[in-house]
């Protein structure tokens, strides 16, 4: 397991020509970059927990048929301070380093309530966000990294604090049709309130500061307050349709008080995440266009959702499919310790997600009667239930079990859809299997061979293309066997039959998530 989850990968930033057997299409022109943890020890110290390795970005640029390779650390200021130490100095998700440099800067601030936040880390890891015609690669953390595409050298750093205040925020910003970034962060503490915090970054810049970065032009499309001052929610992701975002505030909370206190504790970031079990999940739906949230109180049962798959407004409802869990035991299952278990026996003890479509009525009827059903919609068996005090408890539709790193085409992003491309994790969360799952028939299509470990897998529309599944999936599959080496895998994403494969002769880690970047002409 060592060779595919736990030991460091070397960095290739030459591009290695990969051996490309079947045939790509010509029309596939553009490059798929990912972002995943690479070095997982530096010198005699050793990261815990696999989202805490040191950010490599990898590339692949597929053009007339042939597919070039190239991986690139981050250079972030974690890693600099690292490898120049020699050991682990910044701490880490699951990781917490006493000698931390940011420590000091903290505590000496401690005695203001409003500076109680730690510095984190910029080790940018999880995900590639596209700014107007600028990239940056991103965790969950208030800084995010600049880098090259094409190069995948590390330029500036930024930091969300400057901007929009914000102390987290999420690596799965969403990108409406003129590319326009919108995500959510939480601004802890300030000025006595803690808030989730919308806000937008523009594809483009005004004329008159041309030369301007996009993330000068950020600003805040609406604020929520938090439910509660010192333990906000948790979250990875969230929902959009063509007029609403949809915002989980779930039981999965930050102790804020436990955070500031870590590092005299002795604690990790990780342990600061509590899960609420008695708790509800507070559904809250906001208004793009005026930036205010619908007020009726929708709520669910206790969840953790790290992914939101698609949402989309019908008939006077909004529908919203995510990837729900019972509790938080997945971001246990990834301490490097955990995982070595799960892969050599592949355990089944890892903790199986559903996919759920929920259902909420965009009109309340103010003299609906108590325990009447507030959404009836075609698609769907969902349930949004009146009940005194004008709330309404939300009852999803369970539509499969076993999914994750939930994909579709981005063309249908808040719009109604039909098909998810997904990853299997029935038996581990660490996935051997293409899901293609069908919403309408509610039938799966899958990929896999033997010792194929494999990434989440994006779509690529065919340009042109009027059918939603007509495109191809890219993923990036590792092999446990080390006489078979990784490739990038190119299947016809209608039919899930293979049309390629370009086999790299190089050290290809895996990773979280990342974008396909096509070609300009
Ligand atoms: C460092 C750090 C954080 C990092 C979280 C990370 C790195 C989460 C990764 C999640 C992934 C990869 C989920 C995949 O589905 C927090 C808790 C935001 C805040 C405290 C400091
Ligand atoms: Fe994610």
């Amino acid at each position: 397991m060592d060779v595919i989850f736990g030991r460091n990968k070397k960095e290739h930033p030459e591009p290695v020509k990969a051996k490309v057997t079947g045939k790509i299409p010509t029309w596939l022109r553009g490059t798929l970059l990912r972002n995943g943890p690479g070095m997982h020890t530096v010198g005699e110290t050793r990261y815990n927990h696999w989202f805490d390795g040191l950010a490599l970005l990898h590339s692949f640029t597929i053009r007339d048929g042939e597919v070039y390779y190239r991986s690139k650390y981050l250079r972030s200021d974690t890693y600099k301070a690292n490898i120049e130490a020699n050991r682990i100095v910044v701490s880490e998700f699951g990781t917490m380093v006493y000698s931390d440099p940011r420590k000091n800067i903290f505590t000496r601030a401690f005695s203001y309530l409003s500076h109680i936040i730690p510095d984190f880390t910029d080790n940018c890891l999880i995900n590639i966000m596209k700014c107007g015609e600028e990239f940056y690669a991103i965790t969950e953390t208030n800084y995010i990294r600049k880098i090259n595409p094409q190069t995948l050298e590390t330029l500036e750093k930024v930091d969300y604090r400057k901007c929009v205040g914000i102390n987290v925020a999420t690596s799965h910003p969403h990108y409406d049709s003129a590319g326009n970034v919108l995500n959510i962060g939480t601004s802890i503490m300030d000025k006595g309130k803690t808030k989730y915090v919308i806000f937008k970054i523009p594809a483009t810049v005004p004329d008159r500061t041309k030369g301007k970065s996009p993330l000068q032009h950020m600003e805040v499309l609406c604020s929520l307050t938090s439910r509660s001052l010192l333990s906000p929610s948790y979250y990875h992701s969230f929902g959009v349709t063509e007029n609403y975002i949809i915002f989980l505030e779930q039981p999965y909370r930050i102790d804020i008080l436990k955070m500031a206190t870590a590092y005299i504790q002795g604690v990790n970031w990780a342990s600061c995440l509590t899960f609420h079990k008695q708790d509800k999940t507070y559904i809250h739906i906001i208004d793009q266009r005026t930036g205010k949230p619908v007020p009726t109180k929708f709520y669910t049962d206790p969840m953790v959702v790290f992914h939101h798959v698609n949402a989309y407004e019908e008939d006077g409802g909004l529908l919203f499919d995510v990837i729900a869990y019972e509790d938080n035991s997945l971001y246990d299952y990834f301490y490097l310790a955990n995982l070595k278990q799960d892969i050599k026996g592949r355990s089944g003890n890892n903790p199986v997600p559903a996919l759920k479509r929920f259902a909420v009525p965009l009109r309340t009827d103010q003299n609906a009667e108590v325990g009447s059903n507030l959404v009836q919609l075609a698609s769907t068996t969902a349930k949004a239930l009146k009940e005194k005090d004008d709330q309404v408890y939300c009852q999803p539709e369970l539509l499969f079990k076993g999914l994750e790193l939930p994909q579709i085409n981005y063309a249908h992003n808040g719009k109604p859809y039909r098909y998810v491309f997904a990853v299997d994790v029935h038996t581990s969360s660490s996935p051997t299997k293409i899901l293609k799952y069908d919403l309408l028939t509610k039938s799966i299509l899958q990929w896999e061979e033997d010792y194929c470990w494999l990434s989440e897998s994006l779509f690529v529309p065919t340009p042109g293309a009027t059918d939603e599944d007509d495109g191809i999936i890219l993923s990036v599959i590792i092999s446990s066997e080390p006489q078979k080496p990784p490739f990038l895998l190119i299947l016809d994403a209608r039919s899930f039959t293979e049309l390629a494969r370009a086999y790299i002769d190089a050290d290809v880690h895996p990773d979280l998530h990342g974008l396909f970047v096509p070609d300009v002409d």
